[in-house]
């Protein structure tokens, strides 16, 4: 549906179409989105395989949360160009778990999934949540929210799942743990994944491939090919992190 607005042609969704499987999870070409004239994201190109974890890292500003929302299907208020094919089956994650308050841990996971309840406390079970699913949200800390947050989405077993800094919010200790546990359940649902993150060493941890984003274009890629499990202690971990803090302008 497009809407006009000071000389701009907004369109919802604008290119993005679903994928009809096999081929690439996730394929952008092309893809400029502005605001008010000033383009955030430009001619961007990015491909994601089936199972393939890529982190997305950059500078506040950058365009980070605009891409992926692009992908996500949630950019209906801006302009731009390009094309973008992406699995049906998409879930996000969000920095806040984004719970109903008023639905108990279990109701909130299978919210509009009919007859999944066995398969909801499969996922809460998984995240370390068993015997938790009649607490209501309140009840548990932010990062036991998150878990919610994750078994909510991985019980549909997305193709593509996208994450906008999901642990941003939680203490270091709880962050380590959640690491953990992504990587465990990517390892069981392997699903592509993109995750938007401002912490250089969570994305070594956990991506396959981390790419920087700088003023709406793709400035520095880098394949992690690191011993499991990989640390920080690694020389070959220090020397990715010293070429991305490069890339995002930090020299130490
Ligand atoms: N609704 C909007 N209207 C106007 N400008 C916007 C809007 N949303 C985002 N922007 C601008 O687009 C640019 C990219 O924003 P985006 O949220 O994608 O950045 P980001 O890399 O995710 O940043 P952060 O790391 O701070 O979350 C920013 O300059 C921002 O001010």
């Amino acid at each position: 549906m497009a809407t006009h607005t000071g000389g701009l042609t907004l369109e919802k969704n604008k290119g993005r179409k679903e994928s009809e499987g096999g081929g690439k999870a996730v394929e952008v070409r092309g893809l400029t989105r502005r605001y008010d004239d000033r383009a955030v994201l430009s001619d961007l190109d990015l491909s994601i395989e089936p199972g393939e974890f890529v982190a997305l890292l950059g500078k506040s500003g950058s365009g980070k949360s605009t891409l992926l929302r692009a992908l996500a299907g949630l950019d209906y208020d801006v302009a731009g160009e390009g094309e973008l094919v992406v699995p049906a089956n998409v879930s996000v994650v969000f920095q806040d778990s984004r719970l109903l308050p008023w639905a108990r841990v279990l109701d909130n996971v299978v919210l509009g999934l009919r007859g999944a309840e066995e398969r909801g406390r499969e996922s809460l079970a998984e995240v370390g949540l068993a015997g938790r699913e009649k607490a209501w949200p309140n009840e548990l800390s932010g990062g036991e929210q998150q878990r919610v947050a994750l078994a909510r989405s991985l019980v549909r077993e997305p193709a593509l799942l996208l994450a906008d800094e999901p642990f941003g919010a939680l203490d270091a200790l709880t962050r380590l743990k959640m690491h953990v546990l992504l990587r465990k359940l990517c390892a069981a649902h392997q699903p592509a994944v993109l995750l938007v993150t401002h912490d250089v060493d969570e994305s070594i941890v956990l991506a396959d491939r981390v790419i920087v984003l700088d003023e709406g274009r793709i400035v520095a890629e880098e394949a992690i090919e690191l011993a499991e499990p990989r640390s920080p202690a690694d020389p070959g971990f220090a020397a990715v992190r010293t070429r991305l803090l490069d890339a995002l302008g930090v020299s130490l």
